[in-house]
Order: C-alpha cells, then sequence, then structure tokens
C-alpha cells in the first residue's frame, strides 16, 4: 500500500488525484480552472472536506505552487515523505517514448528536446515534473505519455503525404495525444456495454480546451485527428484545428511577423474558439452568450461541424461504428453540444435519449435501445491511468512499497 499523487497539467488547467494504490481510493482530488483567462477556479476536496475558491491563475506554474501550498494548508498528508511515486501527464513522447517511463535526467532532456512536438504542453508538464522532484526527491517520479496509445495506428493513418525521408530522417508524422483518456473510456465502453472491447469499433471524442477524436478498433487506436503536435483536427479552445499550412508564410507577411513560430503561436493561442468568437475559448462562455452573438453562435456550429465531420470520417474508415464516446470538460458536461453533434448523425442510425443526455459527469449510455450506434457519455479519469502505470513500474523495480 502507497499513496500516490498523479498530475495532469492540460492546456487551461491543472487536475490532481492522491491515490491510495493498489486500492485505487481517492483520498484527494482538485481542479484548478480557467488557467490565464478571468476568474480562475480552485476546487479542492479531501475527506468529507471541500475547499474552492476563484482567483487569477496565470500560469500553470503558479497552479502548481498553489497546490502544494494548500496541500500543507489542510494537511492533505501529514508529511510529504508518505507520498511514494509521482506519474505526470507529458503530451508528447514521440516515438522514443513508446511506454511510461521512471524520470531521470535523460528522460527530462529528451522531454525537453521533444517540447516541439508539444510547443504550449511539454514546458508546463516539465515544469510539474521538476516542481515535484525538488519536493519530494525520495518519491519515484513517473512520466505517463499522451502518445504512448497512438503507436499502433498504422502507416496508412500515420504518414502525412509528404516526402518520404521526411519521416525516414526526422519522424514527422501523426503522433496524436489525449492517449491516455482515449484508453480509459475504451475499456469504460466495452464495461458499460458488457462486451469484449476487443471486438468493438468505437469513436472516442474526447473535447475539452484541447480536443481530439479517436477511432479505436478491436480496443487499440486506429487513428485519431490530431497530428504532429495538437495543433490539428478539431476547433478547440484556442487552437486552429485543420488549416492549409500556406496560410503561414502569408500571414508572416501581412501581419510583418519576423518568424513563422510566431505565426503558429497565434493557430495555438489566438484561434479556435477564441479566434472565431471573439469573446472567449471556454465553451461555457460561448454557450451563454450565443443567443445574442452571432460570433459565438458561429464558433459552436463550426465546431459542432468538425466534431460531425470527423466521427463521419472514422465511420467510414473502420467500415462501421458501434459505439460514440463523449468525454473531459464538454464532452462530459455539455448536453447542448452533445444534443447538436448527435442531431446531424442521423445517418448512421443514432437516436439521443434527450432525458439521459441531461447527465452530467457519470458513465451513461446516452443514447435509445433502438439507437443503431451506442452513445455514452465516460468521465475520463487520466489521473487514474496515470497512477496505475506509477505502481506497475514501481513494482517492477521492486520498490519496497510494493
Ligand atoms: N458545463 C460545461 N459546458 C460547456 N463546456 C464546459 C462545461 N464544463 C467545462 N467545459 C469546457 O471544458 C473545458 C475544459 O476541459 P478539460 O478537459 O477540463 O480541459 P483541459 O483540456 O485543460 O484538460 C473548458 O474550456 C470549458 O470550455
Ligand atoms: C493535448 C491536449 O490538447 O491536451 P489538453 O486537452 O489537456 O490541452
Ligand atoms: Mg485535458
Amino acid at each position: 500500500m502507497a499513496k500516490i499523487l498523479a498530475i495532469n497539467a492540460g492546456s487551461s488547467s491543472l487536475k490532481f488525484k492522491l491515490f491510495e494504490m493498489d486500492s485505487e481510493i481517492v483520498i484527494a482530488k482538485g481542479n484548478f480552472e480557467r488557467i490565464s483567462l478571468p476568474e480562475g477556479k480552485i476546487s479542492l476536496s479531501f475527506g468529507d472536506q471541500k475547499f474552492e475558491s476563484s482567483e487569477e491563475i496565470k500560469t500553470h506554474a503558479v497552479a502548481v505552487e498553489r497546490l502544494l501550498q494548500l496541500m500543507k494548508k489542510f494537511k492533505i498528508v501529514k508529511d510529504f515523505n508518505e507520498i511514494a511515486g509521482v506519474g505526470h501527464r507529458v503530451v508528447a513522447g514521440g516515438e522514443y517514448f513508446q511506454h511510461s517511463v521512471i524520470v531521470n535526467q535523460r528522460v527530462i532532456r529528451q522531454i525537453n528536446r521533444l517540447a516541439e512536438y508539444a510547443p504550449i504542453h511539454n514546458p508546463a508538464n516539465l515544469m510539474g515534473i521538476k516542481a515535484f522532484k525538488k519536493l519530494l526527491p525520495h518519491a519515484v517520479s513517473v512520466a505517463v505519455f499522451d502518445t504512448s496509445f497512438h503507436q499502433t495506428i498504422p502507416k496508412t493513418n500515420y504518414l502525412f503525404s509528404v516526402p518520404y525521408e521526411w519521416y525516414q530522417k526526422y519522424r514527422v508524422r501523426r503522433y496524436g495525444a489525449h492517449g491516455t483518456s482515449h484508453r480509459y473510456v475504451a475499456n469504460e465502453a466495452a464495461k458499460l456495454l458488457k462486451q469484449q472491447l476487443r471486438k468493438l469499433k468505437l469513436i472516442s471524442c474526447h473535447l475539452g480546451a484541447g480536443a481530439s477524436i479517436c477511432a479505436i478498433k478491436n480496443g487499440k487506436s486506429f487513428d485519431t485527428s490530431m497530428g504532429f503536435t495538437p495543433l490539428t483536427g478539431l476547433t478547440m479552445a484556442t487552437r486552429s484545428g485543420d488549416t492549409d499550412i500556406a496560410m503561414v508564410s502569408f500571414m508572416m507577411q501581412k501581419l510583418k511577423m519576423h518568424s513563422m513560430p510566431e505565426v503558429i503561436y497565434d493557430l495555438n493561442k489566438k484561434s479556435g474558439l477564441l479566434g472565431i468568437s471573439g469573446i472567449s475559448s471556454d465553451m461555457r462562455d460561448i454557450l451563454a452568450a450565443a443567443k445574442d452573438n452571432e460570433r459565438a453562435q458561429l464558433a459552436i456550429d463550426i465546431f459542432v461541424k468538425d466534431v460531425v465531420k470527423y466521427i463521419g470520417a472514422y465511420a467510414a474508415e473502420m467500415d462501421g461504428v458501434d459505439g460514440i464516446v463523449f468525454t473531459a470538460g464538454i464532452g462530459e458536461h455539455s448536453s447542448e453540444i452533445r444534443k447538436l453533434v448527435c442531431q446531424r448523425l442521423k445517418f448512421l442510425g443514432i437516436q439521443l435519449d434527450e432525458t439521459a443526455n441531461q447527465i452530467s459527469g457519470k458513465n451513461l449510455v446516452i443514447s435509445t435501445a433502438a439507437s443503431k450506434v451506442k452513445v455514452m457519455v465516460i468521465p475520463t479519469d487520466e489521473e487514474l491511468m496515470i497512477a496505475r502505470d506509477v505502481v506497475d513500474l514501481m513494482k517492477q523495480n521492486k520498490s519496497p512499497e510494493f
């Protein structure tokens, strides 16, 4: 038995869970939301106690600092040395990290090198790793990569149609992201449907601030919407999703920018829901404004269209689909977006159960019994997957705690 901390830094959030392992009991959990937006939100729960606060959270570094402060203040652990292992989500592992690993100096250097593969994520992930290594030097530190699950994608689906040498020499290819989440919900979906995962064709829609869709065939990632970096695929909170990259040099000239990365920064940080609506990157703000704001409505319409487009494409690629899963911030909580998507999937024989669709944050089938494809809401649990990987690695390394 040991206490394991799982840290999940997303683009707009920092989530954590403290587990008692192997029992998987959650001792404490929390979410730092709306990082770098007005009205940041902190919510923690531990035992029967709760703490909530609205405060500005400028960066992920501020969130980590505040988390440590609150853990001390509320004595979430009596002594930090009780924590035997800390697992961190790392978005990009390239082809280098096919599985989770124990972090050492070499791993830190490699994650740093891979920052170009996830420029707005890997640096925040690394900052978390370093902060906790400093605080808990004796705990085993583990990196769990978003890209690992997608290593099963066949070449036809991961290669871009660019000179083949780009892949051979420089490993330019589709890596995808959110793999830990897609892997988790696929397993839960099979349980919910009481079927064997290896016999199912699933489409997992991870719709958060970052959003990606994954075609999962026989339990394995078969295709996914994110590309070389997490910039492509769907319209996201601040990311453009699919675009024509020829616009990059064109816009560099028009905006009198000095380098391509400046334009790519705008595609990562000023585009998507924020870029279209002009009001916010947060779907909650956009839904609230849409009634009398044409551009907010347009942002919703484009987001929904993208989700529908990828579901259609992946159903075609897999030659059918048995189940569609909605997960992550928008997918778990917005019945409105789920309804808008499902209304446009009637051609697949999908029928939404409007009452079931009111669910938020709980595993549930939200399609009717007659629906040809089962639609599900499954709250993701990247933190649990991270904690399990930490324990597995600790056992392999014969850590005394296990
Ligand atoms: N009730 C809700 N309705 C619509 N969108 C929501 C709701 N709750 C959360 N969201 C959206 O979910 C996003 C955060 O998703 P999450 O998966 O937690 O983020 P991250 O990508 O940072 O991990 C927010 O940007 C917000 O737009
Ligand atoms: C990869 C990615 O987009 O992650 P997040 O959704 O947490 O921003
Ligand atoms: Mg996330």
